[in-house]
């Protein structure tokens, strides 16, 4: 029998380290254990806790839902608390529920209804006479952080609701998941992973993640999407049972996802997670396990909660999927930016609806932790995840002449020896200038669809031609000729006709997608945009210090460094010479954005914490717009500290300090015309669901009102 101190410090251990995960889980969005892992961990202390209630800390992560709020928005109370399910892996525990159930309700009759458990982030919507007001996260489970205007952006979610069905009552309440579709998850990891930028996990860290971003027009571009699955209103009695909600929602224009099934025994419930098994692999949206639901509102409201979740609903989640199969060998991939990652070839094995060949073991620490060696069998696990990861080493199985596996001092393509930055998991070539894999990953790049966009000329083309020695860098592109052509394998008179019109095309590309084509680390489609919006012209931009880069809305410092050093290159600064010589557009043409008023002419803003009445993109927006500077940093030459909710004392401490004058959200809207103010809610409330844009706007428009992404948080 262990005794009361060890009990005391294995709970206060647990404690400590749920308290960890629960933080990275849903603040940093990554997690360092499975989610059954977790939930074991979760399980133990439960346990714990339950034999020894006086030794349980206060606060512990098994009393508490595990999110908190966010510092980057405002926050409002859940009218009805947002909690969380208790959950089991096991059919026994379904039997134990089922008991519980049946006991609660003193043998009256009831049914379950049964969902699929979307994998992506609880969201409760507000809708006001018919129309949404008001999108706000699970939080603590109490409080929130409002993020209605990027909830407005995403195109299956009604702003407004169709007059059909069961009457609407004034006031309630949907919730249900934002999602990324799995879709637009891979498509977002290749973009991520041309841009020299760490992937996402799993689809949950994904949509988490776009919803707390700042600029609503970005998060219209990522494509989350909804389904709702619960109806909560303060008028009680709107609908006998969870169905009769599922089917009004639905006639109301909110998406429900068809997969539900309402079941009389547990034999059903049985059959349904059995059915969905396998089956939920073919569904575009990721799915952890199932929800069990008493239908009938009454019984739920008798059965009642406990501290942290209902009594009448329980999740029943998959476990992770695992195969067992050999590891042959790791190659070595260098990415357009240098990055070197291992990969494992693994002798095909099924799991989770595909089979596997490949799995990724992220860098060198993790191949060290597992113990890898080539020969070994090892253990593949998908999970929540898409890209499968090596999770463990069946050592019972290693054969006797296993050899570690040496992670290569020197780049694979090129022999130039590798490094490691400080606080970066991945070796890298630094060779950029030759390394044929970059070379190579940069072409593509440049020629790709969101880029250049080539007519004729694919990333398997320039990638041949990289082969053979006819194109070095973009510019070379430019130099290409029929004559040089003619003559190579598989391609035709007519093809090379194509290629060369392609290229002659492709000068008309605007300036924006130039910039994002060249590949430089961590300028994405979206940083390209806003840099050729605010330089308007690759002269400008260049010039511009690592300070002043990172002073533009939404380059963050990071990305400033990583062009500034891009800049100084003589080979970059050749490159450009010989873009603008081939005709290349190097500037954005048109008007440059129309100024609405001078008011600010002269005058510096820095903003600082969150706003009420617009985003701070809006707020800078509306600040250029009207003559106004933004920068980076509070100097004595700034004009205005623009002081939102909870900035930090540090700031307004510097700002007092240099006598800076602070100005509230307010203050700056009442230095300039209010025509500024957009006016574009009506027009969008007008238009549903049907006009919002799927993708972020070309380029930043002329005029405020113009800015598709931005229109939603404007109410
Ligand atoms: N790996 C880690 O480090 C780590 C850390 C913390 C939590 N977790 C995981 O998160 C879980 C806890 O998360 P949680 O508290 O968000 O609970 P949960 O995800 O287990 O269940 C509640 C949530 O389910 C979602 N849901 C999806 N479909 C639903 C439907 N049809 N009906 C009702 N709800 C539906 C809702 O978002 C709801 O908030 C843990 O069990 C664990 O698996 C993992
Ligand atoms: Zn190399």
């Amino acid at each position: 029998m262990p005794d009361q101190d060890s009990i005391q410090h294995r709970i206060s251990t647990l404690t400590a380290w749920l308290h960890h995960l629960n933080h990275q889980y849903y603040q940093q969005d990554t997690s360092e254990v499975t989610d059954q892992e977790f939930d074991q961990l979760l399980a133990e202390l439960q346990a714990l806790e339950k034999e020894h209630p006086d030794l349980a800390l206060p606060n512990s992560p098994t009393q508490r839902v595990g999110g908190t709020i966010t510092k980057q928005f405002a926050t409002a109370p859940h009218r009805y608390p947002m909690l969380s399910l208790g959950n089991t892996y096991s059919e026994a525990d379904l039997r134990d529920f089922d008991e519980r159930v049946r006991k609660g309700l003193e043998g009256a009759e009831f049914a379950y209804v049964c969902e699929m458990k979307f994998d992506g982030v609880a969201m409760s919507l507000t809708y006001e006479q018919g129309q949404l007001t008001q999108g706000v996260t699970r939080g603590d489970g109490t409080r929130g952080d409002i993020v209605t205007s990027n909830v407005r952006t995403i195109k299956n979610l009604p702003l407004h609701l169709r007059a059909a069905g069961p009457a609407q009552p004034p006031e309630f309440e949907v919730r249900g998941e934002i999602f990324l579709p799995l879709p637009v998850f891979d498509d977002l990891n290749k973009e991520r992973e041309q841009n020299g930028e760490a992937l996402l996990a799993n689809p949950r860290n994904a949509a988490s993640g776009t919803l707390k971003l700042q600029d609503s027009a970005v998060v219209a571009a990522r494509r989350l999407r909804f389904f709702a699955y619960s109806f909560l209103s303060p008028e009680r009695n709107v609908f006998p049972t969870h169905s009769a909600a599922l089917e009004a929602l639905k006639a109301w224009g909110l998406p429900v996802s068809d997969t539900w099934r309402r079941c009389t025994t547990l034999a059903e419930v049985l059959d349904f997670i059995h059915h969905w098994e396998k089956k939920r692999f073919e569904l575009p949206v990721a799915t952890d396990g199932i929800v069990i639901k008493v239908d009938d509102f009454q019984q739920q409201e008798a059965l009642g909660f406990t501290a942290k979740s209902p009594r009448w609903a329980i999740a029943y989640k998959y476990p992770a999927e695992a195969a067992r199969t050999r590891l042959n060998s790791i190659q070595y991939q260098v990415g357009r930016t240098g990055a070197v990652t291992p990969v494992a070839m693994l002798t095909p094995v099924p799991l989770a609806g595909t089979v596997v060949k490949r799995a990724s073991v992220h860098n060198a620490n993790q191949i060290a932790a597992l113990d890898l060696r080539l020969g070994d069998m090892v253990f593949v696990e998908k999970g929540g995840e898409i890209i499968p990861k090596i999770t463990g080493v069946d050592l019972t199985a290693r054969p006797a002449d296993s050899q570690p596996i040496r992670y290569p001092t020197e780049c694979p393509a090129c022999g130039t020896p590798l490094l490691r930055p400080e606080g970066e998991a991945h070796f890298r070539c630094p060779n950029d200038e030759a390394c044929p894999p970059q070379l190579k990953a940069k072409l593509e790049h440049y020629v790709s669809r969101k880029a250049l966009n080539i007519d004729g000329l694919g990333a398997e083309t320039v990638g041949r031609f990289a082969e053979l020695g006819l194109v070095r860098t973009p510019a070379d592109i430019y130099d290409l000729t029929v004559e040089k052509l003619t003559g190579l394998e598989r391609l035709g008179e007519k093809s090379i006709q194509n290629l060369i019109n392609g290229i002659e095309a492709s000068k008309q590309v605007p300036f924006d997608r130039v910039l994002f084509g060249l590949g430089i680390r961590y300028v994405g489609e979206t940083v390209a945009e806003k840099l050729a919006a605010h330089y308007r012209t690759m002269d400008a931009m260049v010039a511009a210090s690592a300070a002043e880069l990172a002073a533009v809305p939404e380059v963050g410092g990071v990305i400033a460094e990583s062009l500034a050093a891009w800049a100084t290159h003589e080979s970059n600064r050749q490159l450009i010479e010989r873009l603008r010589a081939a005709g290349v557009q190097l500037a954005l043409t048109g008007e440059a954005p129309q100024a609405v008023s001078d008011r600010l002419a002269g005058l510096t803003f820095v903003l600082s914490g969150v706003f009420e009445q617009h985003s701070r993109d809006e707020l800078q927006h509306l600040i250029t717009q009207n003559g106004g500077k933004i920068t980076g940093s509070i100097s004595k030459k700034l004009s205005y500290l623009v002081a939102g909710d909870k900035m930090g004392p540090a700031k307004r401490e510097k700002a007092t300090e240099l006598k800076v004058p602070i100005i509230s959200e307010v203050d700056l809207l009442a230095m300039i015309p209010s025509s500024t103010e957009f006016n574009v809610a009506d027009e969008a409330l007008e238009a549903g669901n049907a006009s919002r844009p799927e993708a972020a706007p070309e380029a930043f428009p002329a005029t405020a009102s113009g800015r598709p992404g931005q229109q939603a948080s404007l109410f």
